[in-house]
């Protein structure tokens, strides 16, 4: 198996006797680019800042490294880098003296500099006054300041919060490098799947201080099961029919909704729905989409139970 980054067990943060976070188990491998994901307020930000040693757990256990994270927190915090909520910065300095000021304190090569600038593509910029550069940049250069120390974790809290279409762009170019490039491992918060879709190996989905689902992008997408919607003259006859020719279908107003079909599956339900007098108007197909099977978890109804028992059963 492979090397654990991250594991808690049961992690739990009660504010103010409100649980924020509710015993969550989250698993992170070495190599991995982990999209953490839920809606605004599902308790991301704290989860990552009891990663990150800011903020005590009332409850749980967090290893990172393979290590209890309480017992090695200098040890472990010098493996992670970080850039949680908007990065600061002297915008009077240039984006090159701003991270000597971090270099100085992390006492890692001046030649470090270059080699981050270049990584996130500010090499160019790297002599201007921070205060002109684009959101974007300003977001580059946050994970320059995070990568500074040669992190094996990367932990960045909705660093796409706010930039524009092209400066996505551009962070998920970045990020997507660096386990590739640099051997690092990233977790990624985010409140938007379709930001992470296209770079997470795995992703976690938070909802109510609760890990809803826990498992690769493909995992995930495979929830989305096709189903084949056929309307017919008399739905409820159809769906009497076909269930006592062993095929499971849903009756739902003037349709009835069958599940995971194949095309000579299909040919014979529909002979055997004409044969039987039945009249078939339609026959449609309908596959839900990746941030439908996201609002469905992390919505009030939806199938989030049976996902939960699923994810904690695996
Ligand atoms: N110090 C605090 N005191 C009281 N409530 C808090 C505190 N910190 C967080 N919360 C509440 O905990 C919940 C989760 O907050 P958190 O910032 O972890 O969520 P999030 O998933 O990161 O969402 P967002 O993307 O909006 O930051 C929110 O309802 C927030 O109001």
């Amino acid at each position: 198996m492979a090397e654990l980054m991250i594991l808690t067990t049961n992690l739990t943060k009660v504010i103010k006797k409100k649980t924020i976070v509710d015993s969550l188990d989250m698993k992170i491998e070495k190599g991995e680019i982990y999209g953490f994901l839920g809606p605004n307020g599902a308790g991301k930000t704290t989860t990552i800042k009891m990663l990150l040693g800011l903020m005590k757990p009332t409850g749980g256990t967090i290893e990172l490294f393979g290590k209890n994270a309480a017992d090695h927190q200098l040890e472990s915090l010098r493996k992670m880098g970080s850039l949680v909520e908007s990065p600061s910065y002297y915008g009077h300095l240039t984006a090159r003296e701003n991270l000597e000021t971090i270099r100085k304190i992390l006492q890692v090569q001046k030649s470090r500099i270059d080699e981050v600038l270049s990584i996130v593509r500010l090499t160019n910029d790297s002599n201007r006054p921070v205060k002109g550069f684009s959101l974007g940049m300003k977001q580059r250069l946050g994970i320059a300041s995070a990568i500074l120390g040669n992190p094996e974790l990367l932990i960045l809290d909705e660093p796409t919060n706010g930039l524009d279409p092209s400066g996505i762009h551009e962070m998920r170019d970045l990020i997507k490098r660096l386990p590739r490039e640099y051997g690092m491992t990233v977790l990624i918060s985010s409140h938007l799947l379709s930001e992470i879709d296209q770079m997470a190996t795995k992703v976690g989905i938070i909802s109510k201080g609760k890990m809803i689902f826990q498992d690769s992008i493909s995992k995930l997408k495979s929830k989305a099961k096709e189903q084949v919607i056929i309307r017919t003259g008399n739905s409820v006859k159809a769906a009497s029919l076909l269930l006592s020719n062993g095929q499971t279908a849903e009756q739902s107003g003037k349709s009835v909704i069958l599940r995971d079909m194949t095309d000579s599956r299909i040919a014979q339900v529909i002979a055997l729905l004409v044969k039987s007098g039945i009249e078939v108007y339609r026959v449609e197909e309908k596959r839900k989409s990746l941030e439908e099977i996201f609002l469905d978890l992390t919505g009030e109804g939806g199938n989030v139970h049976d996902v939960h028992s699923k994810s904690r059963s695996s």
